[in-house]
């Protein structure tokens, strides 16, 4: 490893702008890290031009990263990339990335789903791509500032396969900066529980184009079949889930504040030309059809979805 550490964040948004603001506050400017944004447009303007604003409650700070581009080929080899785009923006980056990555790069896509690992190898074969996910409920509010509203904001990553010490310091680089990180061997369990709370979340608030509170309160049926069936999927792949998953996930639903929605919802609300509908809703229909499991919900709720 290059005697100081480049740690990039790509996609400055509600997970990458929390996360890489508290990596940058704690390392922007140090002898030991360099703290790489990767952001565009008017949001990537105002970070050269003024930091980014993070927001948690009360509190809030202002961070600059070393260094704040669009532009790829100005990185260098990085020793980490913490990928926090949208799906539908994966496949693209992935492409810009390549002169940053050498075979000693570890990168960690921390996108909601459970292909995304997959996805990225088919682009870069040699590089070590871990799994992770976030829980946190966080916002990109306006170019330069984020707003995180929930009350937990932690991360899980690693493999399931035995760690590397590389992979084991970013989980203490992270750790030093003030996240709750959590690094493991047996990652498909972690990725997979968040997958049943959020490819059962993200459909059923854009199709009932409510907030969470909301759609537990009018349409509780339709969410404990579509955590059943996803839950069933998981099984059917040989996911060793919690036995009480169903009754966990609807709990961490119901502890969730009322107007609270996934960043999915969002993007309908927002008109955005592409949504996470894909990896979210579509993943599970295409995948319980491929393995013979029973997903009438979700076949229903996409088939809405797709046409809205
Ligand atoms: N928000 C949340 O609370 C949570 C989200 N997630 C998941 O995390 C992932 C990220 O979500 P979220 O943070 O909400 O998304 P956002 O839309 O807030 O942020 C993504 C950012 O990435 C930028 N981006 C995309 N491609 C590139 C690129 N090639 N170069 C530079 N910037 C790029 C986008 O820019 P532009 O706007 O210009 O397109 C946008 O600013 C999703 O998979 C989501 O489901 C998981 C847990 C919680
Ligand atoms: C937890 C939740 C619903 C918070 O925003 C999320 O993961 C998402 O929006 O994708």
């Amino acid at each position: 490893m290059a005697t100081k550490i480049k740690l990039v964040i790509v996609g400055i948004g509600g997970v990458g702008g929390y996360f890489g603001g508290l990596l940058s506050k704690k390392y922007s400017g140090s002898t030991d890290v360099e703290i790489i944004f990767v952001a565009r447009g008017a949001h990537l303007k105002h970070i050269k031009e003024n930091g980014l604003k993070v927001i948690t409650g009360k509190h809030e700070f202002i961070t600059r990263p070393d260094l704040a581009t669009a532009n790829f080929n100005e990185i260098g080899i990085a020793d980490y990339i913490i990928i926090c785009t949208k799906s539908y923006d994966l496949a693209e980056t992935i492409q810009q990335l390549k002169p940053c990555v050498d075979k000693n790069t570890i990168l960690l896509p921390l996108l909601n789903g459970v292909d995304a690992t997959d996805r990225i190898k088919e682009i870069l074969p040699e590089a070590t791509v871990l799994k992770g996910c976030a829980f946190i409920v966080s916002r990109l509010k306006a170019a330069g500032v984020i707003e995180n509203s929930g009350s937990i904001q932690k991360l899980s990553f690693g493999l399931d396969t035995p760690l590397t010490e590389k992979i084991i310091l970013l989980e203490h680089l992270c750790l030093n900066a003030g996240i709750a990180a959590n690094c493991t061997d047996k990652i498909a369990k972690a990725i997979w529980e968040k997958f049943i709370f959020i490819s059962a979340t993200a459909t059923a608030t854009s199709y009932f184009n409510s907030p969470i509170g909301k759609v537990l309160e009018e349409n509780n049926e339709t969410i404990i079949k579509l955590i059943d069936e996803v839950k069933n999927l998981a099984l059917a792949k040989e996911i060793s889930i919690s036995s009480d998953i169903s009754e966990k996930t609807l709990h961490t639903m119901k502890s969730m504040k009322y107007e609270v929605t996934s960043s999915m919802h969002s993007d309908y609300l927002n008109r955005k030309p592409e949504t996470e509908v894909e990896s979210l809703t579509g993943y599970v229909v295409h995948e319980g059809i491929k393995m013979g499991i029973e997903i009438p919900t979700f076949a229903l709720l996409y088939k809405g979805l797709i046409k809205a």
